[in-house]
């Protein structure tokens, strides 16, 4: 895939000055996941809702006028081979015919492995980033396009609007939702997308929900349900134990008087293939009481370092790390103006 660049970039200079952009790239939640069919290149059919949440990286994008693409961070156990934020910087050029390059530095806060889209995000904000520091003018469709190949969660990044989707998760249709409070707990396990999508006890047939299915059932609880959940749930003992975990101190919460006054219900459920499990709450006072019954059942709970505000706690516990985040009502990028 090739797009002709509607600008002449600038020519290398013999003193450049370097342009440099730091950028957020949020994780997301899959607020429900059903498979729905399987396309005969073994990809399968989804519908899901993404939900942006208030957790995220940070990247830093310096031009390159030498033309390579470096990076300068060393996130743990990722070669530069794999790197998406390198493989994504790799495409945009390629498509492109830049002559420029860049040099990135990736500051990781969203865990790995966790179902919650870092390393797709960090790709996205990665082509939004270059593409306006390269002047090679793409719009969002077109970037989605370079995005797809890189992984199934890209698209939704570049897209930048919470949404209700379809196809193998990049078909978009805008979807309004309220706010949400979620307590995250992110066991210490790392799954593996694929070895989940390819378990034969996979439900593949779920009836799908539809957009107005969900907007209907859109009240306290959350509709629909993640069909990769039972898969993980049977191979992940420390996944289990997280639901089991969330689910007892929810249910706890729930009875309590801060809940009741709020009629409110709390939904724990599994993101993406895991291994993060959330539990959602419309309720900010809910979310903050179920933290802290959650984080009471550990013996040996410590606050880490970073704890900027009320509205985004981080916890590291002896089951696991604890966050609690807000919902975004759109990346924070999405109206940026692109191309
Ligand atoms: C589970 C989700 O996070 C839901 O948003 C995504 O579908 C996964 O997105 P991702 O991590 O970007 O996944 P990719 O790196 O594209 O895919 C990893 C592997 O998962 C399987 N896969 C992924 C997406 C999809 N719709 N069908 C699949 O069967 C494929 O075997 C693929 O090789
Ligand atoms: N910049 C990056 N940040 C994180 N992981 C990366 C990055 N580049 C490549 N990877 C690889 O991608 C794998 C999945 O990481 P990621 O954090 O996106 O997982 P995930 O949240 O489970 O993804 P998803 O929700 O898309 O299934 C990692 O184990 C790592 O090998």
């Amino acid at each position: 895939m090739t797009f002709a660049s509607p600008t002449t970039p600038a020519a290398p200079g013999p003193d450049p000055v370097p342009a440099t952009l730091t950028l957020p790239a949020p994780a997301k939640l899959n607020l429900f996941l059903h498979v729905t069919g399987r396309r005969e290149d073994g990809l399968h059919l989804l519908e899901t809702v993404f939900q942006f949440i208030d957790l995220q990286d940070d990247i830093t994008l310096a031009v390159d006028p030498t033309g390579t693409i470096s990076r300068t961070h060393d996130p743990e156990g990722v070669s530069e081979a794999d790197d998406l934020t390198l493989r994504a910087a790799r495409a945009l050029k390629a498509a492109t015919g830049s002559p420029l390059g860049a040099r990135i530095t990736l500051t990781k806060h969203i865990p790995m492995g966790a179902g919650l889209g870092g390393g797709s995000s960090d790709a996205a904000t990665v082509l939004l980033g270059l593409n306006e520091l390269w002047q090679t003018g793409l719009s969002r469709n077109q970037l989605i396009d370079i995005a797809r190949p890189l992984g199934a969660d890209v698209p939704i990044f570049v897209h930048g609007q919470n949404a209700y989707a379809t196809g193998i998760g990049d078909v978009f249709q805008p979807v309004s939702l309220p706010e949400y409070w979620f307590v995250l707990l992110m066991p210490h396990v790392h799954v593996g997308t694929a070895g989940i999508f390819s378990a034969p006890e996979l439900t593949r047939n779920t009836k799908p929900l539809t957009i107005q299915g969900f907007t209907a059932l859109a009240g306290q609880t959350l509709a629909g349900h993640n069909d990769l959940q039972p898969v993980v749930k049977a191979r992940q003992p420390l996944v289990r134990h997280a639901i089991q975990l969330l689910s007892q101190a929810a249910q706890r919460v729930s009875s309590d008087s801060v809940a009741k006054r709020h009629k409110s219900d709390i939904t724990v459920r599994m993101t993406g293939s895991g291994a993060c499990i959330f539990a959602a709450s419309q309720h900010k006072s809910t979310a903050l009481a179920l933290l802290q019954e959650v984080s009471q059942a550990s013996q040996k709970n410590v606050v880490a370092g970073q704890t900027p505000n009320a509205e985004r706690i981080t916890m590291r516990t002896e089951f696991g790390t604890l966050f609690l985040v807000r919902g975004l009502a759109s990346h924070p990028l999405g109206s940026r103006q692109v191309g």
